[in-house]
């Protein structure tokens, strides 16, 4: 079956005049870059301030979640190895941990909070109806968008005792590729100095075990919610488009879709994908407030796309 994905967007008068709108995070973003971003948000007004009244991931901002964020990220940076998200993605590639519909495990983030969030503190399940209800206002023909966003962090259920009660460091926050060197883009990149795949000459150089525009398919990522959920999604045989198994995949990548870097390890298709990350990424991080969705309203509606596009009962 070919999925046709059609292309996104391009609204031509931005109704955002919002100049306010860069996040202060050290990320570098190329005013090309950003202002192509905009016209490609489909009209969402990006908000000026998190629910903390702080520009969104300003990961150095004294706030009352920046310690916590900080010492998230150092653990993570310390203890992903290549070895070691090959060894996770071994594991739970196996499928075997549990058999579940999608709205079973939405309703398993109920109890978790993202340690490495610094704009969110609510309950996961509160993000994941939040952004997809935002997307979806703006893009009500695209269902599969309404529906990638309603799962795209729903590999969180890690978290949870039933799939390993895996500790937050190597379930949340930010990815990057492994077997090649850390690019300084990646939030508080000065951790990996402890991270012995830095020490190691087969992978602290610029490609690594990689070969130039390989595709991000090839690549290893550092283990977490993004690389688990794509792995169940693909293993029960989803039918959404590629589009929404990449947004899956690679949405915790800024360093990729919001720096620009790394650019020489992606190929064509990627490139062509990355259109539609960077349009999901403002429904994702700008979605995140304190309102509230009434589930009961929209749960018929998401029930009816997981029918669509999934099986009933999904293996974990
Ligand atoms: O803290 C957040 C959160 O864990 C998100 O789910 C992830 O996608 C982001 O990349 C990260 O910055
Ligand atoms: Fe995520
Ligand atoms: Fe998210």
């Amino acid at each position: 079956m070919t999925v046709i994905v059609p292309e996104p967007v391009l609204s031509q008068t931005s109704n955002n005049n919002n100049t306010n709108n860069k996040d202060s995070n050290k990320e570098i973003i190329n005013e090309e870059d950003e202002k192509q971003d905009l016209k490609l948000d489909g009209g969402f007004v990006v908000p000026d301030s998190n629910a903390f009244g702080h520009s969104f991931r300003d990961y150095e901002k004294e706030s009352e979640r920046k310690a916590s964020v900080e010492q998230f990220y150092r653990t993570n940076h310390i203890n992903q190895t290549y070895e070691f998200a090959i060894k996770k993605k071994e594991h739970y590639g196996k499928l075997d941990k549990a058999v579940m519909s999608i709205w079973e495990s939405c309703e398993l983030l109920n109890e978790f909070v993202d340690e490495s969030d610094p704009d969110l503190d609510e309950p996961q399940i509160e993000h994941l109806l939040q952004t997809a209800e935002a997307i979806r206002r703006d893009y009500p023909n695209e269902d599969w968008l309404h529906l990638t966003a309603l799962i795209h962090d729903l590999g969180k259920v890690l978290l949870h005792p039933s799939f390993g009660g895996e500790p937050q460091w190597c379930v949340v926050g930010d990815t990057y590729p492994l077997g090649c060197a850390f690019n300084e883009s990646i939030v508080h990149h000065r951790y990996f100095k402890e991270n012995p795949d830095n020490q190691n000459p087969d992978y602290n150089t610029k490609l690594g075990i990689y070969t130039e525009n390989c595709g991000l398919d090839k690549v290893t990522m550092s283990w977490g919610h993004d690389e688990y959920m794509y792995l169940v999604a693909k293993g029960n045989n989803t039918t959404l488009p590629p589009a929404g198994l990449f947004i899956i995949r690679f949405h915790s990548f800024y360093a990729m879709h919001r720096s620009g870097s790394y650019k020489y390890l992606m190929d064509d298709e990627d490139k062509e994908m990355l259109k539609w990350l960077q349009v999901f990424n403002k429904y994702d991080l700008y979605s995140k407030s304190k309102v509230k969705i009434n589930q009961e309203e929209v749960k018929p509606y998401y029930l009816s796309l997981i029918e669509k596009y999934f099986p009933a009962k999904l293996r974990w």
